[in-house]
């Protein structure tokens, strides 16, 4: 970094002066480079294209609530549309316009307002993209050439400095850079920049009193406006060449440093100055030796501010009128500009006054309103709104900036380095004095107060960093603490568990002994059990062989007693009766049977007699037969003699006539012929129905009547044998239900008796000594009794085998005298075959005679019919069949004549002394075994 002059030798007058001189060179820069305009000038009106005119490019910004607010409590107010629209909306909520005072200015306010400007941006924008969409392009139209202006305005605490300088600590951008450090690095970022000189100023309006920030103080109250030539300049204002970014930012930075700030209740860092940062471009012109000057000017104006709300007194009310003051002026500028009046009072302030050319002047110019969204500046914010909506309306005529001489910029470095080297030699001679350039000193000055800065910084740091050890230490040794807690906790609970898992093994250990003890024990007790288990059997054995003794020596006892006289013998008398009925109903049956074979025999005798009429019939047709065949050998002969005759006729003259009577005859002969034979077969069928037919009737009658007389014994016999079994079902029953009442009795008077078994013992051993002469009667009767019982089984059995025997033997009789008339059927009805066959055959043999079948004639071969022949009941009782007797097996079983099988043992059974012993079960079994039998046939 270079400057014009170096204002460094403070102590000297001869500095002072040299600082004087050079300030004026300085400022003889601008007034060089505005008098190098005044030969271009004439050139200007031939550059009119260059001229064009443009409204001030307004743009709102909108900040987030600030701590005043909050603290307030104070609700937001203002809206910004979040889809880009350039419009402000402010919405009084209904509540704040009812308790409406004078600090909330919502007195008499609508409730809403809309304020539509160029360029919106609320608080989510942050600083990159303000620039970029705001400031950036402003930034282009200087590099091209034009004069250009950025400013602030807005109430205090609006975020006026955030939006221009933002944070200026580095060397670097930050992301809280603003515009200025912003534009800085976009001109030195440029690729034309080799072609291009750079310098800075830095001036603020403190009290209505301009000072240089820049310089060292040697210029104060020097610094004067003035214009010339339509362009407002400052006298004495020191411009500084900048060779990068980095030394433009150490010059902002000074100057922000030294700018007059102070702390109010509505901003902690409140300028109390308005400030203007300008930069002077000379950029080459392309292919030409001149440079285009153009200047931007960077604005923060100080904030308009409520004394009372910023709690200002003296110096700091002081400040804010002359603020105010100010900012009235601008506001009436402004309105002058809008109303476009003919009289513009830039004058009445310093600050309308050095942005003359910026507001309706040459210049492009960007006026940011900075505004907050809270109720408790709504004033402030509308008073804001409504300039920044007025401000939309001033046109600035833009003018591209005036050329200059390359020459003229090389001779005004030459002339500042010469200068210079006086000045250093002349500082030189000086004693007890420190010559040094003051670039270099500005800039050792500069770099010592960057590291002081940085060795500040990194004290802090170093002091945070002391801090977050310590506490890190801190945790380190509070986490050891709690590690070594733990560790010890676990070790412990370790230790408990080691403990827990012996106690748990130990506890298994008995729990397994445990286990072992409890299995003997249980073996023990299962063991002990089964003994007395098998004692209680025993017990119970030997007692209920006892008591059974007892019930069956009590039973005999009763039985012997009573069973004889009242139970037993009537129903053994009856049972007799009954017994001695079947058999007589068995003997009527066998008569009846035998009276039925009679009748078959007759019967035989009958057919045998039909049999040799048939055979003498046979034997009178076998003449007949002879006598046609005799008849027909006389036929034969005479036919002989006629074939003879007939040759001889034949032979001789009259054939014609011969073969005529041949031809008639043979056909009367054909026709007899069929005569004959159809006559024989008429008469052989209807002599064969006639006899069949008389036999069938004549039989049919006689088996009729023995099929009922046999049916009716049939049932009779079932119907007595159905009557004896239930008289017997139901003597068993009563007996069965007397037994069982006196066991069910003696049962429940067991059960009641064994609770007191332990007391009846001793009075059973007394009753055993009494009941010995008791028993040994007993005993007798219950052998008696066996002996009853044996023979009643005996009886019983007798009579079921009887019984069954009786029902075999119907059966047979019914089976087989079924098969043997079936079989006799077929041999009679053979026999009747071979009696007629021959017949026919003869007679079919037979030449044409009718012949009469002869009813004499017997045969005297042995014919089975002559057999005797029995006719019974079928189980189909419509049906009759004829059966062979001599294939009966009861005929060969008893032989001839027919004697009932049955009639011997039943009546032996019958006759014999029935007794019947009481086997309940087996008898009742027998009798229900000899039903079902007797059912089922
Ligand atoms: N858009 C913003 N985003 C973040 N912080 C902001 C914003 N605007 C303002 N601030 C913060 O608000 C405080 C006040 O802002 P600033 O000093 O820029 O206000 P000002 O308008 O310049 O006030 P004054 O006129 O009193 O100087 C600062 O701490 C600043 O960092």
């Amino acid at each position: 970094m270079y400057r014009n002059r170096a204002p460094i030798a403070r102590k000297t007058n001869e500095t002072s002066d040299m600082s004087r001189r050079t300030s004026t060179s300085s400022t003889n820069f601008s007034q060089t480079s505005v008098n190098q305009q005044r030969p271009h000038s004439a050139r200007r009106s031939s550059l009119t294209d260059d001229l064009f005119t443009e409204s001030i490019n307004v743009i709102v910004r909108c900040r987030g609530r600030g701590h005043c607010a909050n603290e307030e409590g104070s609700p937001n107010v203002v809206s910004v549309p979040s889809d880009g629209t350039p419009q402000v909306k402010i919405v009084i909520p209904e509540e704040a316009r009812l308790c409406a005072n004078d600090r909330t200015g919502t007195n008499g306010i609508e409730s809403t307002r809309k304020y539509n400007l160029d360029q919106v941006y609320g608080p989510s924008s942050d600083q990159t993209t303000f620039f970029q969409n705001a400031a950036e392009n402003i930034c282009d139209e200087f590099l091209k050439g034009y004069n250009c202006t950025i400013f602030a305005y807005g109430q205090t605490g609006a975020g006026k400095t955030y939006t221009m300088c933002g944070k200026v600590n580095s060397d670097s951008l930050t992301p809280e850079s603003g515009v200025i450090p912003r534009c800085l690095k976009k001109l030195f970022d440029n690729e034309l920049n080799k072609d291009v000189v750079l310098k800075c100023s830095f001036v603020e309006i403190y009290n209505e009193v301009l000072k240089d920030l820049l310089s060292d103080g040697t210029n104060d109250g020097k610094l004067k406006i003035y214009e010339e030539n339509k362009i407002i300049k400052i006298k004495s204002l020191e411009e500084f060449y900048i060779r990068d970014f980095k030394e433009a930012m150490r010059m902002l930075k000074i100057g922000i440093d030294k700018r007059k700030t102070a702390s109010t209740r509505m901003n902690k860092l409140s300028s109390r100055s308005h400030s203007i940062f300008t930069i002077y471009l000379m950029k080459k012109v392309p292919n030409g030796s001149e440079y285009r000057f153009a200047k931007m000017n960077l604005v923060d104006l100080a904030g308009s501010e409520n004394v009372n709300r910023a709690g200002s007194i003296n110096q700091r009310a002081k400040e804010a009128g002359s603020i105010n003051q100010s900012l009235l002026t601008l506001g009436r500028v402004i309105n002058c500009l809008v109303d476009d009046a003919s009289f513009v009072p830039y004058r009445e302030s310093k600050l309308t006054r050095l942005l003359q050319d910026s507001l309706g002047g040459r210049t492009k110019t960007v006026l940011v309103a900075n505004i907050a969204p809270t109720l408790v500046d709504l004033q402030s914010t509308i008073s804001t709104l409504e300039y920044a909506s007025k401000a939309k309306n001033i046109k600035n005529t833009a003018q591209i900036g005036p050329l200059v001489a390359e020459d003229y910029i090389m001779n005004d470095l030459i002339e500042a380095n010469r200068r210079l080297k006086l000045d250093l030699l002349a500082t030189r001679k000086r004693e007890n004095c420190i010559i040094m350039d003051d670039g270099n000193y500005n800039e050792m000055h500069l770099t010592h107060k960057a590291l002081k800065d940085e060795v500040e910084e990194l004290r802090g740091l170093k002091v945070s960093l002391l801090n977050q050890m310590d506490s890190q230490m801190k945790k380190i040794d509070l986490h050891k603490s709690e590690k070594k807690f733990l560790n010890e906790n676990i070790r412990s609970l370790e230790q408990k568990v080691i403990n827990f898992e012996n106690k748990f093994r130990e506890q298994r250990r008995h729990e397994e002994e445990l286990k072992m003890t409890c299995t003997q024990l249980y073996d023990k007790f299962v063991e002990n059990l089964n003994v007395i288990y098998q004692s209680q059997i025993n017990t119970r054995s030997v007692l209920s062989d006892q008591i059974l003794k007892s019930l069956v020596n009590i039973s005999s006892k009763l039985a012997s007693i009573k069973a004889d006289d009242s139970i037993i013998s009537p129903t053994f008398e009856e049972i007799k009766e009954d017994l001695n009925r079947i058999c007589a109903k068995v003997d009527n049956l066998i008569k009846s049977e035998e009276n039925i074979s009679s009748n078959l025999n007759q019967s035989c005798s009958k057919m045998k007699d039909l049999n040799t009429k048939l055979i003498s019939n046979k034997d009178t047709l076998l003449n007949s037969i002879n006598n046609l065949s005799g008849v027909a050998e006389t036929q034969a002969s005479l036919n002989k003699k006629f074939h003879m005759f007939l040759e001889e006729f034949m032979n001789s003259e009259d054939t014609h006539f011969l073969s005529s009577i041949h031809k008639e005859a043979k056909g009367k002969m054909t026709e007899y012929k069929k005569e004959f034979n159809q006559k024989m077969d008429n008469l052989m069928n209807e002599s064969i129905e006639h006899h069949y037919g008389l036999f069938l009737k004549h039989y049919k009658g006689k088996l009729s009547v023995d099929e009922k007389s046999w049916n009716a014994a049939t049932e009779e016999l079932i119907s007595k044998s159905k009557r004896t079994k239930e008289s017997i079902t139901e003597m068993v029953g009563s007996q069965q239900e007397n037994l069982s009442n006196i066991a069910s009795q003696s049962i429940s008077n067991i059960k009641s008796g064994q609770k007191d078994m332990l007391s009846l013992k001793e009075s059973l051993c007394s009753i055993s000594s009494m009941a010995r002469p008791l028993i040994s009667q007993l005993s007798s009767a219950e052998r008696s009794q066996n002996e009853n019982n044996k023979q009643m089984n005996s009886a019983v059995n007798g009579v079921r085998e009887h019984v069954g025997k009786l029902e075999c033997a119907v059966n047979e009789v019914v089976g087989n005298d079924n098969v043997n008339l079936e079989a006799r059927r077929e041999e009679v009805w053979t026999q009747m075959k071979e009696i007629t066959e021959p017949e026919n055959v003869n007679i079919l043999k037979s030449s044409g005679n009718v012949i009469q079948p002869s009813s004499s004639s017997a045969s005297t071969k042995s014919s089975p019919l002559r057999s005797t022949i029995r006719l019974i009941p079928s189980t189909s009782r419509n049906s009759v069949e004829l059966r062979s007797p001599a294939r009966s097996p009861m005929r060969s079983r008893y032989g001839s004549p027919p004697k009932s099988p049955y009639k011997s043992p039943s009546r032996r059974q019958g006759g014999d002394n029935l007794s019947f012993g009481l086997k309940r079960e087996s008898s009742g079994e027998s009798f229900r075994e000899a039903k079902r039998t007797h059912t089922h046939n």
